[in-house]
């Protein structure tokens, strides 16, 4: 590159001066430490970032800085909020390229939603149980040295639907569902019909639920039987509330498509939907197709293996509080340069951080309170966003005491049993090495957006709920033991509900904060898709966001102080 200066400007309100910084010499001050050229970059050891160096212009800093008397701040280029899924992904991803993040939970331990535990000799899940090992997460598991951890449960194992008082196996391919003892000969060729185009059309193309998609296309036998429970499995949600489009978005553009033959191959919405997620980039690993994937000791490994490799990047016991615009600039200017966030933290002290961008991956109605005085309209859309309650419960009992060996993923349960458990998870067939020797690990889920009366109920009676409805279905009539009780969480409120209106309404809070937040980016299961592989892919693509505007800001923050020099 040749020999010849670098400007480097600071654009904090505490630096005053611009700094010089000729090729191979090196720089120091006390804000940010020594800096130098190599190539074509400048690199500022202290704010660990570097910039592309442009012949004879100036360079900016992304980072903002600390001063030794304000002993209650920091400094960091990205500032993400939550340590789950979405923000440790987003977190690995800049400081793998290099940027200066800082990961803010307000929980002791990192992981959100992703709750493992591990006692007495079991290993169980309190929040998501497994994954489908998507390309993305695949790559992800890779970089973070957790290939040897990847455990998977067989592809095979096949998922129970209980009704009329028995267990169905729901068909792992068309051949099977024509035996499938679910549907009654009328309810298949109801579904065999729609399937062949032979359905209703949608004429007043107004936004449909999934009860009114799935009724129009398979009949209502199919929506009873089979996609009522299988919504109580992925949102614990009302298929008479939640929008096709939103919620299943690569079914509905089938429909669009006009490919309406394919959307009950195999008579599974489902199946359709996962099928659609096949492997298409490449990663060293391979995994059987239809594979769940976990890690040896539970799903926490992820994110736990991201504070791993962040160490000090990232702060748990730090509850965002409040944000503020940053809006002074070392000449005296306003402009946005960036944000400032007030935490509670652990020992009771504030500790302010200042940032150039921030990621939010938090609930939508957290999100909503922290961003309401910029921009009131969008944070009652972000609330409006419904999360029901839902408990789950993890029990142990004798593998003696269940009526036949426990083979499969699990059971799901159709509201108009009136059981009122949504499902069972039979986790120790799942992964065997999880229980002790003779025993078998069960985790049911109750609650959701068609019980809204189990929010009142106590920890006590939801347990007693759930293993009097396991009684009924897998245990010996005889049993007299009462379970151990692993664990048993109650979620407030569980999972976002992609309801009618969802994407309109998230096109608008996009929309807004673009417009009055540059610089902070929304992330999480409201608006990424709600799986595990979902938030993977949307923390990677949030990390590609960010980086972009860093180094679009810096450009243009160069340019205007080139143009007042
Ligand atoms: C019961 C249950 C079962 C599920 N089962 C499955 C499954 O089997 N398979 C699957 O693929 N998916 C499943 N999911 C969905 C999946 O687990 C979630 O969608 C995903 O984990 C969400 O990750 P996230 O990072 O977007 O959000 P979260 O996990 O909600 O993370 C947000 C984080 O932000 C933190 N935070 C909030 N406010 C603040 C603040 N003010 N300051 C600092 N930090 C803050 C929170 O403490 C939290 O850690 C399940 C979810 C639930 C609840
Ligand atoms: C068979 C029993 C199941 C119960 C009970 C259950 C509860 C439950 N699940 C979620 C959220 C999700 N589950 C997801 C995947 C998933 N869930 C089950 C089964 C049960 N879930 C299976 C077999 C799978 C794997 C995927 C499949 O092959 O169908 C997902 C991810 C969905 C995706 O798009 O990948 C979510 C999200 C909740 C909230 C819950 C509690 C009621």
């Amino acid at each position: 590159m040749g020999s010849g200066f670098l400007w480097w400007s600071c654009p904090n309100a505490l630096v005053k001066a611009t700094y010089f910084v000729r090729h191979n010499s090196k720089h120091s001050c006390k804000h940010h430490g020594t800096c130098w050229i190599s190539g074509s970059k400048l690199y500022i050891r202290r704010c660990r970032v570097f910039v592309q160096r442009k012949e004879s212009s100036r360079a900016t800093c992304v980072a903002t800085t600390t001063t030794s008397q304000e002993t209650e701040q920091g400094n960091c280029s990205v500032l993400i909020i939550g340590s789950g899924v979405t923000g440790s992904t987003a977190a690995f991803q800049l400081a793998e390229a290099g940027i200066d993040v800082l990961v803010a939970e307000k929980n002791e331990k990192v992981g959100g939603n992703v709750i493992s535990k591990n006692a007495q000799g079991f290993i169980w899940e309190e929040g998501p149980n497994t994954f489908q090992p998507t390309p993305d997460i695949l790559t992800m598991v890779e970089k973070l040295n957790l290939s040897d951890n990847l455990v998977l449960a067989d592809a095979k194992l096949p998922r129970y639907v209980f009704f009329g008082n028995k267990l169905h196996k729901i068909p792992s391919s068309p051949l099977e569902a024509c035996n499938f003892s679910l549907l009654s000969t009328r309810g298949k060729l109801r579904a065999f019909l729609g399937a062949i185009g032979f359905a209703p059309m949608n004429l007043e193309r107004k936004e449909e639920t999934v009860k009114q998609f799935v009724t129009r296309h398979l009949g209502e036998e199919v929506y009873e039987r089979l996609v009522d429970p299988f919504i109580s499995g992925v949102y614990a949600g009302d298929p008479a509330k939640l929008s096709m489009k939103a919620a299943f978005k690569r079914v509905q553009a089938l429909e669009e498509k006009g490919v309406t033959q394919s959307l009950v191959e195999g008579a599974l919405l489902r199946m359709l939907e996962s099928k659609k997620k096949t492997v298409k980039k490449e990663t060293k690993m391979k995994v059987p197709r239809g594979s769940l994937g976990s890690f040896r000791e539970g799903l926490q490994m992820y994110p736990l293996s991201v504070q791993s490799k962040l160490s000090e990047k990232v702060k748990v016991g730090w509850k965002l509080i409040k944000l503020e615009k940053n809006e002074t600039a070392s000449d005296g200017t306003h402009r946005s340069s960036g944000y400032k966030a007030t935490f509670e933290t652990p020992n009771q002290s504030h500790k302010v951080i200042y940032t150039r961008a921030v990621i939010f991956t938090s609930p939508a109605y957290i999100t909503a309170s922290l961003l309401r005085p910029f921009i009131p309209a969008a944070s009652e859309l972000l609330d409006q966003i419904y999360y029901p309650c839902v408990f789950s419960v993890s029990l142990a009992y004798p593998s003696s005491s269940f009526r036949f060996p426990l083979s499969g993923f699990g059971h799901l349960i159709p509201r108009s049993t009136k059981i009122r458990t949504l499902g069972t998870i039979w986790s120790s067939s799942l992964f065997p090495y999880r229980v002790p020797e003779g025993y078998e690990l069960l985790s049911s889920y109750i609650g959701g957006a068609q019980d809204v009366d189990i929010t009142s109920m106590s920890e006590e009676q939801v347990v007693k709920q759930v293993d009097s409805d396991i009684r009924k279905i897998l245990l010996k009539e005889d049993s007299a033991f009462l379970p151990k009780v692993l664990g048993v969480r109650r979620w407030e409120k569980a999972i976002p509900q992609y309801e009618v209106g969802h994407l309109q309404r998230i096109e608008t809070i996009q929309k807004q904060v673009n417009e009055a937040l540059p610089g902070v980016f929304l992330g999480g299961n409201y608006l990424s898709g709600i799986s595990f592989g979902d938030c993977v892919s949307f923390g990677m693509q949030l990390a590609d966001r960010v980086s972009t505007y860093l180094q679009e800001n810096i450009e243009m923050y160069s340019k205007s102080v080139v143009s007042k020099a």
